[in-house]
This record gives structure tokens, sequence and C-alpha cells, in this order.
């Protein structure tokens, strides 16, 4: 596999930007191509099968873009698909799952909160991930199914998505939580509202640069990462609607980019 080819990456719309953007600044010279799958938004709803499916077709489109590498930039596909797509395919994938371990050294509580899709919560893995890390604390899970739909909308700051926020964290809160896990990657992009809301003495926990140092090693010990000093690109595709998800990209990116749309095989 050609060091300079790009790494492919996934999530149910455009929440896989906050792990998309972490892979930006840790390794800048990376070719990047990102699905958007915002037609098929939310993923926390449906079955595993229907995951499994999205997934490999998915990551075959990315294949055929030149995909060196995978990653999941989705807690909920992660559950539903990582096993079957290892077994499928033979490039590196790597995936996201709630950071379930950091928040159990950090909370003083010992009530930790997950923010995560109802899908990944009620998953074989995440029981496993509360067995092997949660056995001395409390953790407690929310599912926040609107706050993917004010991602994908693009509202981040609006007092709906505040008011949001404030009904899916009252119940962490009012518990005892001291730890926020955002087990969702759509959640990093309203971190700033949540750490508002939830006030200085919680801790927020996100994935996206531990994600992206794990991709960084597993590149490393492949001879995968890419040695050209020019900056990396980025190509965006979505299932959704084109003007709606590349104003929304644009802004989550930080500036204007081109969004084409996903051939209609796999849209
Ligand atoms: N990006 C979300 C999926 C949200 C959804 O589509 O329900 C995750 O990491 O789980």
């Amino acid at each position: 596999m050609n060091p300079s080819a790009p790494i492919g990456v996934f999530d149910s719309g455009v929440g896989g930007l906050s792990v998309l953007r972490a892979i930006r600044t840790e390794l800048p010279h990376e070719h990047l191509c990102y699905i958007a799958d915002s037609g098929h938004v939310p993923y926390g709803t449906k079955t595993p099968e229907y995951l499994q499916q999205r997934a490999l077709e998915l990551t075959r489109f990315l294949l055929v873009q030149g995909a060196k590498a995978l990653v999941i930039a989705c807690n909920t596909a992660t559950v539903a698909a990582v096993a079957n797509l290892r077994a499928t395919f033979s490039v590196p994938i790597i995936a996201v799952e709630p950071a379930v371990k950091p928040a159990v050294a950090l909370t003083k509580t010992g009530i930790v909160g997950v923010l995560a899709t109802a899908a990944t919560s009620a998953s074989a893995q995440f029981e496993s991930l509360r067995k092997r890390f949660g056995a001395s604390v409390t953790i407690l899970t929310q599912a926040c199914p609107q706050l993917v739909t004010q991602v994908e909308a693009g509202d981040l700051t609006s007092p709906m998505t505040r008011i949001l926020i404030e009904q899916y964290t009252a119940p962490l809160l009012t518990a005892g939580a001291d730890t926020l896990v955002l087990g969702c990657t759509h959640y990093p992009f309203l971190g700033p509202l949540i750490d508002d809301v939830v006030g200085p003495s919680v801790t927020i926990i996100d994935t996206g640069v531990a994600v992206t140092r794990q991709l960084s090693r597993v590149l490393a010990a492949q001879n995968l990462l890419n040695v050209d000093l020019i900056p990396g690109s980025e190509h965006f595709w979505t299932s959704g609607k084109m003007q709606t998800t590349q104003g929304v990209i644009s802004t989550l990116w930080g500036h204007a980019v081109t969004v084409q749309r996903l051939p209609q095989t796999v849209a």
C-alpha cells in the first residue's frame, strides 16, 4: 500500500468531523476522505444488521478511493460493525469507543455519566467496557438523540440546543456525576455549550485525540505514514441533502469546502 494514499473516515453524518479535525491537527500531511452519511442519520436507532450493511458499503466506496486505512468516526457504527469490517477487509481499521477508562480514573465522586446513543449504551461492547473499567464506580448512561439533530442542522449555540443539553445532563448531575464522557462523535461540537451548562466542576472527556494517536501508531507500525511534506487534502462526500450538508460541513470544518454526492449505488 502506498503511504501517500488517503485515510478513509465515515460517520452517520457530520459528527465524525470532530474526529477528522483531530486527525488533521495531528497528521497534517495525510490526505483525508470523509463520508457524512447524513441520508441515513441517525444511526442510534438503527439495527446492527442495517449498520453493518451501511458500513460495508461505505468502506467499499472509501477503498475504491484508494484508502490505506479506515477510521470509523462513529461509536454506534463501531459497536455494530467493526468486527465484521475487520473480518472482511485487510486495511487497518481504527474505531472510536466511549472513553470510560480515563473517566473512571478522573472521577472523584465515583459517578461517571456517558452521553452516547441508545444503540451504543445497549451494546455488548459497552457492557464489556463497563465490566473492565467500571467495577469501582457507578456509570450512568444518557442518550441524547436530539443533540445529533441539532449538530446535523449546524445549530451549536441556540437557546433550544442549550435547553436540550440542560435536560439531558440534569439527571446525571443530580445523581452526582463529576465526569461526562462524550460517547458520540457529534457531541464534541457542543463541547463549549455543554461546558457552560454543567459548569467548571464537571470534567468533559472526548475521544478524538486518543483515536488519532492510535491511528498514528498503527500507520507508523505499518510504514504507512505519509512522508510527503505538502499539506494533506480533504475530500468530502455525503448521502444527505447536498446544500444543507455542504453548508454545515463548511461551518464545522471552519472554511468553505466542496462536498460531493455519494454515487446512487452507495447513497
Ligand atoms: N456519531 C454518532 C452517531 C449518531 C447517530 O447517528 O445516532 C456516534 O458516534 O455514535
